[in-house]
């Protein structure tokens, strides 16, 4: 998902919310029902899509109490054998949350430096935190997400999931060294060259009225959600202009956002699949992943874990999309309500941490 057109015009095109406003109806006979998808172990469609379940059928489709009316809900026939495990899932397993950031937990607005999500959602999941494993992955640099998110206890992944911060106590690795917390840089040796590029960016767009170029670190936002529609092809010939120099560097796109970023094989599925082997839960019989994101470079990490069978995407959208995602919400506020499910699932699983607090 994260290799798009090599244009950026094209990219920008190939965004269905850019092409027309027209294509966003929700037809009638997709409402309400799960996503099912090509490819997956249940699925007998040949088609990807996605429709709308209602938001008790995602929580309880996840937690195992609804039984959803699709062949593709979730594989029950795990719950006789590990439901009495301490601390799982009714499923029989440990839940590991995995959140994209912009559209997610924060609503889209005009200006990236305002995009703060509100007290409440953070409340939320600094309580999902206390029960579940809880990683934020995100396309913004580590240190900008973290001052939106500000919360210690959770793990962070900046740039598409290049640079990852995992404590040492929680990774696989036991030297002395150890003790402080290295990052995971996998696009590190790219450190000078995103800087080049975004200065670049930074000159070639500065006349366009409402451009604008955010340094992610190891990837480049270049917004165009506040460019007049008619300059809109201008902005992508500047930046298609400015990459010619950079032939190490891709393009892929976001929500009215053109990203550049290194063209190493790695995107927001490796860093999930990374987190899970680092934090030691990458045993698909006893973890679950969920991973909740409403952007194309989402779909990296849906698509991981459709792949290997082990855990659940939830897509975050108003409107009908392709996805590799397994449910959706449809908007920053149900996946509010979905974490605050989750949490009182937990509560009432055990009483007792909730008591000592
Ligand atoms: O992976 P994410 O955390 O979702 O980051 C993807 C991009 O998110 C931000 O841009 C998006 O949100 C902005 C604020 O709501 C909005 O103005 C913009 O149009 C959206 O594309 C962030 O600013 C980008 O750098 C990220 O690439």
């Amino acid at each position: 998902a994260a290799s798009g057109p090599r244009h950026a015009y094209a990219a920008m095109m190939s965004d269905p919310v850019a092409k027309s406003q027209t294509m966003l109806a929700l037809p009638s006979n997709m409402v309400p029902s799960p996503v099912t998808s090509k490819g997956h172990h249940c699925s007998s469609l040949s088609v990807t899509y996605i429709t709308r379940p209602k938001l008790v059928e995602v929580v309880g489709g996840l937690l195992g109490v609804t039984k959803l009316s699709s062949t593709c809900a979730i594989p029950y026939e795990h719950s006789a054998s590990d439901a009495v495990a301490a601390n799982n899932t009714r499923l029989g397993k440990k839940i590991v949350l995995f959140l994209d950031y912009d559209g997610t937990l924060s609503p889209i607005v005009n200006d990236p430096e305002k995009a703060f999500m509100s007290p409440e959602m953070r409340a939320a999941v600094k309580n999902v935190a206390r029960f579940l494993p809880t990683a934020i992955v995100s396309g913004r640099s580590r240190d900008k997400v973290f001052e939106f998110v500000k919360l210690k206890e959770l793990y962070y992944a900046g740039s598409h999931g290049m640079d990852i911060l995992v404590s040492s106590t929680d990774s696989q690795s036991k030297t002395k060294d150890d003790r402080e917390a290295k990052p995971f840089q996998p696009a590190s040796e790219f450190l000078p060259m995103i800087i080049e590029v975004n200065k670049s960016l930074v000159e070639a767009t500065q006349s366009i009225k409402g451009a604008n170029v955010e340094n992610n670190k190891f990837c480049v936002s270049v917004h165009y959600r506040n460019v007049d529609k008619k300059d809109w092809k201008l902005v992508a010939e500047l930046v298609d202009n400015v990459l010619k120099d950079f032939p190490r560097l891709k393009l892929t796109t976001g929500r009215k956002v053109l990203e550049v970023r290194p063209v190493i094989d790695w995107d927001k599925g490796k860093a999930v699949e990374f987190l899970l082997q680092s934090l030691r839960l990458d045993d698909p019989e006893s973890v679950l992943p969920i991973y909740i994101g409403d952007d194309r470079t989402d779909e990296d990490a849906f698509k991981v874990l459709r792949e290997r069978n082990c855990g659940y995407g939830i897509l975050v959208s108003q409107v009908p999309k392709e996805t590799e995602a397994f449910y959706s919400l449809t908007s920053p506020s149900e996946v509010m309500e979905f974490l605050n499910s989750l949490v009182r699932w937990k509560e009432e699983e055990s009483p007792k941490v909730h008591d000592q607090e």
